[in-house]
């Protein structure tokens, strides 16, 4: 059988991710990342055969990058592409599972665009530089909100006016998706458990984080809401606030609704909190060093955490396990640690050598004996994406 590659794009705000993936090969065949876009500091990273390779390309913007991108793919596939697919981040009520890339779709992704800010805008500019450089590809959308749309309405509705959300979609639709579907799945694998028949608890925590409550494979509830703005402390972003700090800040400081918004979704978080970093390696060796404020920060991070897992455990009938993914979750005993020990009423408590022995790629269960239990379950939203793909253009 001819290799089934599919090229998986996700474009960040200022970063593309990629990967080509071979669903009957364990190993991706390259895989990497173009980061700092826009800046002088451009570069673009990949890996190919276990080696690491990094090219500068400064000035280039997502467009430029994928030029750069697509030829490290095109020399490694010799032109063996079965098809691209997409990571979207917000597919509004439109999708409920995702799409072959058409003139409609790609405009219900434009229309809901201010939705996601940091995100769509750049999923727009992957797919029109695939398109222009592969005319001929199938090419999917994958979307993160599509796998939180089996949520029941008393978990996606807002108390707002019901005209809101009839007549303009305010709801919550939640994201990361394509991660709580793809790590509740693996956790039931590992734990020799039926996917239709188990609980989890999931904490994705990268640069943006969310929480989910995942039955029976199916998301009820999680913690983003409208946008990827609501719920936990994230990197750049606030999470959580009272909705009259907008007007607050409007009245007391006549700040405009643009500065707010900058404010809450690049300026806050870790970084806001800390006045240092957004990155949490940073935090953790500035904490060990004394710094107040990344001090701080870790702490809100980690009780804000625990809340929120706290308060999806009203969706489940029983608790099967918590996993820890994305780069934080999977990487940092640290986090896990501190989060958990808010949890004492869930019934959750740590092996802490256990806990320091899971990072960099190495994953597995990390409770107490006779404890409820806690999994570490690396992510791979590259995978899942690429299944998805092909299960759409077979
Ligand atoms: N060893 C580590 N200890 C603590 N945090 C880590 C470690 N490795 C990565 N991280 C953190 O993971 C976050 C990035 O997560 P990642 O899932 O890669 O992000 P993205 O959402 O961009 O995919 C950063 O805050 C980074 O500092
Ligand atoms: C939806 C979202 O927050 O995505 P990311 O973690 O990639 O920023
Ligand atoms: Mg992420």
């Amino acid at each position: 059988m001819p290799a089934r590659n599919i090229l998986v794009i996700n474009c960040g705000s200022s970063s593309i991710k990629f990967a080509l993936v071979d669903p009957d090969q364990p190993e991706f065949a390259i895989s990497g990342l173009a980061e700092r876009l826009g800046s002088e500091d451009a570069a673009l990273h990949w890996q190919r055969d276990g080696i690491k390779h990094t090219q500068a390309i400064p000035g280039d913007d997502h467009r430029a990058a994928l030029v750069h991108l697509l030829q490290r793919v095109q020399e490694t596939t010799g032109g063996q592409l079965h098809g691209i697919g997409h990571r979207i981040v917000h597919g509004g009520e439109h999708f409920t599972s995702a799409q072959r890339l058409d003139n409609q779709v790609i405009a219900a992704i434009r229309a809901v665009a201010p939705l996601a800010p940091l995100h769509n805008p750049a999923g727009l500019l992957g797919i029109e530089a695939a398109l222009a450089l592969y005319p001929q590809l199938p090419q999917v959308a994958v979307f993160d909100t599509a796998f939180h749309q089996s949520l029941p309405e008393h978990a996606f509705r807002y108390a707002v006016p019901e005209a809101l959300y009839r007549e303009h979609g305010v709801r919550r639709y939640g994201f990361h998706g394509t991660s709580h579907r793809f790590v509740s799945a693996r956790a039931a694998e590992l734990t020799g458990m039926a996917v239709g028949d188990s609980a989890w608890l999931v904490a994705h925590l990268g640069n943006g984080c969310s929480t989910c409550a995942v039955v029976n494979g199916q998301s009820r509830d999680t913690s983003m809401g409208l946008t990827p703005l609501e719920g936990l402390v994230m990197g750049t972003r606030s999470g959580d606030v009272d909705p009259n700090l907008h007007s607050h800040l409007s009245r007391t400081l006549g700040w405009s609704l643009e500065q707010i918004d900058r404010m809450l979704n690049h300026d806050s978080g870790l970084l806001g909190l800390s006045g240092l970093s957004n990155d949490m390696r940073s935090l953790e060796q500035a904490r060990a060093e004394g710094h107040v404020g990344a001090t701080l920060a870790i702490e809100v991070f980690c009780y804000r955490l625990a809340k929120s897992l706290a308060a999806m455990s009203c969706a489940l009938p029983r608790l099967d396990g918590l996993l820890f993914t994305g780069g934080i979750g999977e990487n940092s005993p640290l986090i896990r640690s501190k989060s958990v020990a808010h949890l004492r009423l869930l019934g959750l408590k740590l092996d802490e050598a256990a806990n320091e022995r899971c990072l960099r790629g190495v994953s597995g269960p990390i409770h107490a004996q006779n404890h409820t239990r806690v999994l570490v379950v690396p992510t791979n939203e590259e995978r899942q994406i690429a299944l998805d793909t092909l299960a759409l253009l077979d």
